[in-house]
């Protein structure tokens, strides 16, 4: 029943809210891990490239305890693990690097003892580990996802990003973490705000889904998260405001941040205009970005099959 090779899974960072949709909306992009898992006599973890600094290498490591709720609830047991992972999806940035982890681990875990959950509850699961359904929705699925979770259970409804859609994504070159970005929202906001937000988010699922990317601009602005995190963000209210001049279709802070994403028409040509305009923003109040231009990923998780001879690194090379 336990693959005696092992399994290999690529997984799709994500961006969560698209502005409005706090903790409900996300999408998939094209920036990737992989995790390799296999049954071992020794638990024992190959952890390749810059993002993977500082992640623990014993058993309290994230991919580990996810892969043990998945044999726990399956009722089997794996105690020992190999495990590679190599990821290009920068941490703590808003690029949903823990649900890359946590769907990846879960997807790689089942898969290993021959997939006895199914996506559905994997998304029960990813849900209840991250606490809100939108990165790890966008990551297990793929293409943009509208979700709700009771607690218990998450349910999305998922569907392609229209077609000409580009994303830029501005990573700054400090970490915030989720936990701390969370901190500083308000318990309470008023009705005026709630239905500001509530229509913005309706009305931005709506634009997206019939591939009215002319309608995307005035649906992503949002009172619920954006205006008490953009002080952490410095640029950030600048960048809201004007990067529509500079030929974005809309603008967004990416997930808790602190990344900036603007959503672009492909068919477009002013992206090197919007591009610096952005770190230049940045740039004037003392801080450094990268720039990286993606698509959205319209397959979610992949367990990647055939290629056991391969060294994990070599996989990974190939893509
Ligand atoms: N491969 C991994 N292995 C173990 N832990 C990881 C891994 N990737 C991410 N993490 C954990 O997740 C944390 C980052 O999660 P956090 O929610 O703060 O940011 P994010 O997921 O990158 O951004 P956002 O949720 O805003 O999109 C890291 O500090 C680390 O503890
Ligand atoms: N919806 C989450 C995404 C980050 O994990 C937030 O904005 O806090």
């Amino acid at each position: 029943m336990i693959q005696p090779d092992g399994v290999r899974v690529k997984i799709p960072a994500s961006t969560a809210n698209l502005g409005p949709g706090f903790d409900t909306l996300g999408m998939a992009l094209s920036l990737y891990a992989w995790i390799e898992m296999k049954e071992a006599e020794q638990t024992v973890f190959h952890l390749y490239g810059d993002e993977m600094q500082g992640i623990p290498r014993d058993k309290s490591n994230l991919l580990y305890q996810v892969a043990q709720q998945v044999f726990e609830r399956a009722g089997v047991q794996v105690p020992e693990l190999e495990i590679s992972m190599y990821s290009d999806i920068p941490l703590t940035r808003g690029l949903g690097s823990s649900a890359t982890a946590i769907v990846g681990a879960l997807a790689a875990a089942n898969a290993l003892i021959g997939s006895p959950l199914s996506k559905a509850e994997l998304f029960d699961m990813a849900t209840g580990i991250e606490d809100h359904p939108d990165n790890v929705g966008a990551s297990l699925y793929g293409g943009i996802i509208t979700a709700i979770w009771d607690g218990v259970h998450a349910e999305c409804i998922r569907f392609d990003p229209p077609e000409d859609l580009e994303v830029l994504v501005v990573v700054p070159d400090f970490e915030l973490q989720t936990s701390e970005a969370r901190k500083v929202l308000p318990d309470y906001i008023s009705r005026k705000d709630a239905v500001y937000n509530v229509s913005r988010a309706s009305f931005l699922v709506g634009a997206l889904a019939s591939g009215r990317m002319d309608l995307i601009g005035n649906a992503m602005s949002d009172r619920l998260h954006q205006p008490y995190r953009a002080p952490l963000i410095p640029g950030m209210t600048r960048i809201l405001e004007e990067a529509g001049n500079h030929g974005a279709l809309g603008v967004a802070l990416s997930g808790a941040g602190p990344t900036l994403l603007a959503l672009v028409d492909r068919q477009q040509s002013r992206k090197n205009e919007l591009e610096a305009f952005l770190l230049n923003t940045m740039r004037a109040e003392g801080i450094n970005a990268s720039a990286k231009w993606l698509l959205p990923d319209v397959e979610g998780v992949v367990e990647i099959s055939g290629m056991p001879s391969r060294s994990f690194m070599d996989m990974v090379k190939g893509k």
